[in-house]
């Protein structure tokens, strides 16, 4: 397979020691994001994981930060989903954090260093919204199963 690659620039500051990520191979599609701080997270409840870094996402793109496919089996989900990084999100404080659910009923301790999730850039277009009549003859074509399992 064979397709050009696109690259772009991403403005990172490193706050403390941290280091800038990086891709974990070549063909990786997302770096990984590592906890800048020790903490356990309760059972059941959310936790806030700094990580260290701030990025400046050039206008127009978002940073998307998901769970590592490993998370789970340490008893963590990212909580939100998929995290949205803005590109207006890149003061001195605006810190990339992780928020994680521990889904279990035990603690789940996090130490500095550990890689928790990964982020990937993406392009997002500004959207100009236009009113639509009511019925503008497209029909409703339902949803949710409608078409069969
Ligand atoms: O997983 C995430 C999600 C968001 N953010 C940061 C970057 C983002 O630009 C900012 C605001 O996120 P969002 O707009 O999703 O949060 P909100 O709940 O709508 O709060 P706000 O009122 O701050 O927009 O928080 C993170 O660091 N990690």
């Amino acid at each position: 397979m064979d397709s050009t690659n696109d690259s772009i620039t991403v403005g990172v500051r490193c706050l403390g020691d941290r280091d800038i990520p990086r891709y974990q191979t070549p063909g990786a599609a997302a770096f990984d994001l590592a906890a800048a701080a020790d903490l356990v997270v309760a059972p059941g409840q959310l936790a806030l994981v700094p990580t260290g870094l701030v990025f400046a996402v050039p206008d127009g793109h978002f940073l998307a930060i998901v769970a590592r496919s490993s998370l789970p089996r340490r008893g963590l989900i990212v909580a939100n989903g998929l995290g949205v990084l803005d590109s207006d999100y890149r003061g001195p404080a605006d810190e990339a954090r992780v928020l994680v659910l521990n889904y279990t009923d035990a603690p789940v301790s996090i130490t500095r260093g550990d890689r928790i999730a990964q982020a990937f850039v993406l392009k997002v277009p500004r959207v100009a919204f236009v009113p639509l009549a009511h019925d503008d003859g497209q029909g409703s074509r339902g949803g949710f199963g409608s078409t069969g399992t």
